[in-house]
């Protein structure tokens, strides 16, 4: 593998509750992604995997271990990492365009420089013609969409994703997983994305991340090796069949029948 664009080693995050008790919610965890990957993570609820995408987005500090981008140590949110949540949190009184803008105002930037990226970001998921339409003008996957857009505006290597489309219905969701492997085979970032569900997880990934119920620990990597560009129809073939079954195999000896 090249310089992996993140690398964790020993990783491990232990909360303390309100109480006082200590949650072990990743423990041991090492892992390499390549620049360009498409990795997805699923595991039962409660596993760790939000915990694992906040501490590499650098908004949530690890216990102990080793955790890098691009060879530097996460030691706070970066600029080169762009992150999309389950509900994509748009502004009401801001457009789409202003909404998508969003960070480039936090930071102080000048809006022109950015301004051009962002409109062709937002021509790339399908939105052109809807820059001046507000949030709740909107449907649910259009949203996501402006939600994504906007964390690709400072054109970041790696993409965040946690539970990205779990809001949306299940033909939404579908269409959507089409749009974002359309994106990241357009803009070849690397992306990380969390999902309970294990036939997205199959359909989008190179690699799925496998983890067990808490304390969240990686149980397996698995390499799909599925052809490129991938369709719905891909769903129904024998061999995106096998992967789904040995998932869904795993979790069921661990006895996390939920996932
Ligand atoms: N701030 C916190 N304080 C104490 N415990 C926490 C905190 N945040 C998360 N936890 C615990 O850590 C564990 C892992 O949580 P995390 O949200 O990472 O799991 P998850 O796999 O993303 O779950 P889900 O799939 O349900 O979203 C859980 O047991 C959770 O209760």
């Amino acid at each position: 593998m090249p310089q992996p664009l993140i690398s964790t080693r020993a990783l491990n995050k232990i909360y303390r509750t309100q109480t006082g008790e200590d949650v072990v919610a990743l423990r041991d965890v090492s892992l390499d992604i390549a620049p360009g990957a498409f990795v997805t993570v699923v595991g039962p609820s409660g596993c760790g995997k939000s915990t694992l995408l906040k501490i590499l987005a650098g908004i949530l500090a690890r216990s102990s271990g080793e955790v890098s981008l691009a060879g530097r140590p996460i030691d706070g949110p970066s600029r080169n990492v762009g992150v999309v949540f389950q509900a994509p949190v748009l502004l009401p009184w801001r457009n789409v365009l202003q909404n998508v803008l969003l960070p480039i105002d936090i930071q102080r930037l000048k809006r022109a420089d950015h301004e051009g990226r962002a409109r062709a970001l937002l021509k790339l998921v399908g939105l052109a013609g809807f820059e001046n339409k507000y949030p709740s003008e909107l449907s649910g996957g259009m949203q996501q969409r402006v939600g994504i857009t906007r964390a690709l505006v400072h054109d970041p290597d790696l993409l965040l994703m946690d539970e990205p489309f779990g809001a949306l219905d299940a033909m939404t969701r579908e269409s959507m997983n089409l749009e974002l492997l359309r994106i990241w085979e357009e803009s070849r970032k690397t992306v990380m994305l969390v999902t309970h569900s294990i036939p997205e997880a199959v359909f989008l990934a190179d690699k799925v991340v496998v983890m067990s119920p808490r304390p969240g620990r990686i149980s397996e990597i698995i390499d799909v090796d599925l052809p490129r560009p991938r369709d719905l129809g891909m769903m129904v073939t024998p061999r995106f069949g096998a992967h789904v079954a040995a998932i869904r195999a795993h979790f069921q000896s661990l006895g996390a029948l939920d996932a």
